[in-house]
């Protein structure tokens, strides 16, 4: 059969479905999943080639077996894939009030008062917003000081931010399972960054160190200038 422009584009297409897959999976426990699956294919195929029978129908019935037992570990990160091959559609979120926002976040840094903030972008976060307490509030640094004071009922727990309104607060984000050396302030921010696309600004009580978790990646300590930079192109984008 000869090769055709139709033969072309079908190597193209698979060929930008892998990468963008290898993207969306890059430093997520997926990509060791990937990894293990095809090592155990290659063992099958070579158990196979060489003729070793009951090796072969041994790993040939464990693969159905734990393609189920895969759907259901990796539950949280097909759900966050899924999510983010979904977001193109969304309707984008509304302008933020950054300049609100990093003074709040400063005034947080500087009191060491440990915060969790979310800001919600394609993925809808009602779901984690339902877990904590509906405000509709307008952002400003004075809202975010005062949720976030130590000792207040809505302190404990994370706040989403809905462009330029506080959208809940104390609300319960999905914590990672990333081993981090941090504590769960900071798995929650990585958590709920892992199942959507929404930057979490996580402050901590400990050092006051500001980070972001990005994509199911924890940031290191950031400066608010280049904190400023990385929202301001989010915003834009
Ligand atoms: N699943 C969760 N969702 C939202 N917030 C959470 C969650 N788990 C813990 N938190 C918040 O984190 C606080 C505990 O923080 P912890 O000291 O364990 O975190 P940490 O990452 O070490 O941060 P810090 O540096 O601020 O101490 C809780 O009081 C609560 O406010």
């Amino acid at each position: 059969m000869p090769f055709t422009w139709r033969d072309l584009l079908d190597i193209l297409l698979v060929a930008v479905l892998f990468y963008s897959l290898g993207r969306l999976m890059a430093g997520t426990r997926a990509l060791n999943l990937v990894r293990g699956v095809l090592v155990y294919l290659g063992v099958w195929f070579l158990a196979s080639l060489l003729g070793l029978s009951t090796l072969s129908w041994l790993l040939g019935n464990a693969a159905t077996l734990g393609a189920f037992a895969l759907i259901v570990v990796f539950q949280p990160e097909l759900r966050g894939l899924l999510e983010r091959l979904g977001r193109a559609q969304g309707p984008r979120a509304p302008s933020l009030a950054l300049e609100e926002l990093l003074l709040g976040l400063s005034r947080l840094s500087e009191r060491r008062y440990g915060a969790l903030i979310a800001l919600e972008r394609r993925t809808p976060l009602g779901e984690y917003a339902a877990t904590g307490e509906v405000l509709e509030a307008r952002l400003s640094a004075r809202l975010l000081e005062t949720l976030f004071y130590p000792g207040t009922p809505l302190h404990d727990g994370g706040a989403i931010l809905r462009g330029d309104r506080v959208f809940a607060a104390g609300c319960i984000f999905p914590l990672s399972e990333a081993r981090l050396g941090l504590g769960t302030r900071h798995r929650a921010a990585l958590g709920l960054s892992e199942v959507s696309d929404a930057l979490v600004l996580v402050v901590s009580e400990e050092t006051g160190a500001i980070r972001l978790a990005e994509g199911g990646r924890l940031s290191p300590p950031l400066a608010l200038e280049a904190l400023r930079e990385r929202l301001k192109e989010v915003i834009r984008a």
